[in-house]
């Protein structure tokens, strides 16, 4: 690394993917977690403004043994990655972003109901650790040998070229799958994007405070803040609706016959919540974005 690619002694440094589908949104979250930086045109270092924190660019692919090995100390790239990396790393937590699954996938054509008849067959697959884990059992129940073919991309393209019976690859919405006109014969794991950490991670403290930071953004996104009044007799129904994460804030109002509520609710249940609320007697109904949290 160039002194501008590197990172200043003592600082703790954390892996994002620097291109791909996960990088926008992983950018996007650090934004909102607090955890500002200015990246200079083809530096894949950069540092993070007002923290001992080093941001490293590099492939998704890659994250999980950089981590594991010690070279950074937290990261951030999908639990297909680090299942197939072989390495040991601390999952500190899900992001709720990147989810798919890997299957095992057939041509449509063949009519493939028992993913056991795949066992000895040809499989090509970005993951070949974690296809060889999968056709291991089955193999030694069979007694064959699956061929398992590494490509990097383009997977779903080896049955249609004549070069696999089956592909193991990542399905999200379906559309690769289908357009190359393969099928789901089994599933091997559901994957999201995850925060994980050397298990040695010498900088703990950082390493927390990047957790509480992502944390509370992600609750900040999860939920919205409703708030109502609702006349102190019918408190107890209204309150059932929105318990809130811990518990409700109630006050009283002037009038002292009346009640404000403030509460968290999940943004994708607000809408019911309100109707329900509305129904429960509740009125002066407000719902306010969260921007960022600390719990
Ligand atoms: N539809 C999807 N296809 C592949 N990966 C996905 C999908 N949705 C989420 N992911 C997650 O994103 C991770 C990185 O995949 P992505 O394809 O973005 O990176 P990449 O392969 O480095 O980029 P590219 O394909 O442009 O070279 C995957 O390991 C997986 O965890
Ligand atoms: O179910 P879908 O929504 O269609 O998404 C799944 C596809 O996306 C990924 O490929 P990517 O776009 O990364 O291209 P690549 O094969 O070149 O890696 C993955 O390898 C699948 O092919
Ligand atoms: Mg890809």
């Amino acid at each position: 690394m160039s002194a501008a690619n590197s990172s200043p002694p003592g600082n703790c440094r954390f892996a994002i993917p620097k291109k791909g589908r996960l990088h926008e949104k992983v950018v996007a979250m650090l934004k909102g977690a607090g955890l500002e930086f200015r990246r200079e045109p083809r530096l894949d270092v950069a540092l993070c403004v007002g923290q001992p924190i080093t941001l490293v660019f590099l492939p998704a692919s890659d994250i999980a043994k950089y981590v594991g090995e010690g070279n950074v100390d937290i990261g951030i790239t999908g639990l297909d990655v680090v299942k197939e990396s072989m390495v040991e790393v601390k999952h500190i937590m899900d992001l709720g972003f990147g989810a798919c699954k890997l299957c095992v996938q057939a041509p449509v054509v063949d009519k493939i109901t028992n993913v056991e008849d795949l066992a000895g067959k040809r499989i090509v697959t970005s993951f070949p650790d974690l296809t060889r884990e999968f056709f291991g059992p089955l193999d030694a129940k069979k007694g064959v040998t699956t061929s398992i073919k590494f490509v990097s991309g383009s997977v779903e393209a080896a049955c249609g070229l004549g070069l696999a019976d089956a592909v193991v690859d990542l399905v999200e919405t379906g559309t690769t799958m289908k357009a190359a006109g393969l099928e789901i014969v089994a599933d091997i794991l559901s994957t999201q994007a995850i925060l994980i950490s050397n298990p040695h991670a010498k900088h703990g403290d950082l390493v927390d405070l990047i957790k509480r930071r992502i944390e509370g953004y992600i609750t900040a996104t999860k939920y919205v803040m409703i708030v109502y009044n609702v006349s102190s007799d019918l408190l107890a129904e209204a309150v059932k609706i929105t318990p809130g994460k811990r518990s409700p804030t109630i006050t009283t109002l002037d009038d002292g016959q009346s009640k404000s509520v403030s509460s968290l609710v999940l943004k994708k249940e607000v809408n019911d919540k309100m109707d329900q609320l509305h129904d429960a007697g509740a009125t002066d109904i407000l719902v306010l974005n969260i921007s960022n949290s600390l719990m």
